[in-house]
């Protein structure tokens, strides 16, 4: 289908080797589609932000093959995958992983600016999106000049903004109150609706909720795929899954 915009098949992914060896990753396929959100739960240790990773190019699979918008990850050289990341991938890292040099809007315009986009334009982006991410105050304010949750709400607006079609955001709402969480979820959302394609990383059923779909890992593998949006058993069943 031409609208897979996420495509694994067959991925494991191995730390180390020999009798230490881990297996991150083991034989997991997946495919995503444009205006598709899919939450991805499991315990800790199951291979979530390994998933993740290796989706987003930014690390290889130990076999298998990851397609991003049909385009083959491992036939890249370094240059295209990263123009390609940039393109067409938006990253919620963990631990933000923005410039602390850089002002909010600066560290938001950034992958724009790398990608060949007039500065006066990804400036203009930029501040679209920290405006649906709900901070167009921190614009020009430095790291060390606002709070955890200020800081991921940047990081989150570097992940959608100009567009691009695979967004993937691992515990993106870890540092925010409830209220301010569910306002990410609903950007988050809201871009799947817009037609692109949305993998979360979250511990809590209840972000569960806002996905079509909701893909349970055990040991590296898919366990459990649950389907239907807002349908109470999907909760049930993400809350028995959950650690
Ligand atoms: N860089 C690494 N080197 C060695 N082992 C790793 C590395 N990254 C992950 N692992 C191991 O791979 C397995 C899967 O880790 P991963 O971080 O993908 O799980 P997770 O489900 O995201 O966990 P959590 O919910 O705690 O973030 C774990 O056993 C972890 O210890």
């Amino acid at each position: 289908m031409s609208n897979q915009v996420l495509q694994l098949t067959g991925v494991s992914k191995t730390f180390g080797s020999g009798a230490t060896a881990i297996a991150a990753l083991r034989n997991l396929s997946l495919t995503v589609h444009a205006t598709e959100f899919v939450a991805v739960m499991g315990p800790s240790g199951s291979g979530k932000s390994s998933l993740l990773t290796v989706a987003g190019g930014l690390d290889q699979p130990t076999s298998g093959e990851v397609f991003v918008e049909n385009t083959p990850l491992n036939g890249l050289g370094l240059n295209e995958l990263a123009r390609l990341r940039r393109r067409a991938v938006g990253y919620v890292f963990q631990d933000f992983n923005l410039v602390p040099t850089l002002t909010g809007l600066e560290n938001v315009a950034l992958p724009r600016e790398l990608d060949g986009v007039a500065s006066a334009k990804a400036q203009d982006e930029a501040m679209d999106a920290l405006r649906q991410v709900g901070i167009p105050e921190v614009a020009h304010r430095f790291m060390d000049e606002m709070s955890g949750g200020q800081q991921q709400r940047v990081a989150i607006a570097r992940a959608i903004v100009g567009e691009r079609r695979l967004i993937l955001a691992d515990e993106p709402t870890g540092a925010l109150d409830s209220a301010t969480g569910d306002g990410i979820l609903e950007v988050l959302r809201a871009r799947a609706d817009s037609g692109a394609a949305v993998v979360l990383v979250t511990h809590e059923a209840r972000h569960a909720a806002w996905a079509d779909r909701v893909v349970f890992l055990r040991d590296g593998r898919v366990v459990d795929e649950s389907v239907s949006q807002n349908d109470p058993s999907m909760l049930l069943a993400a809350a028995f899954h959950g650690d």
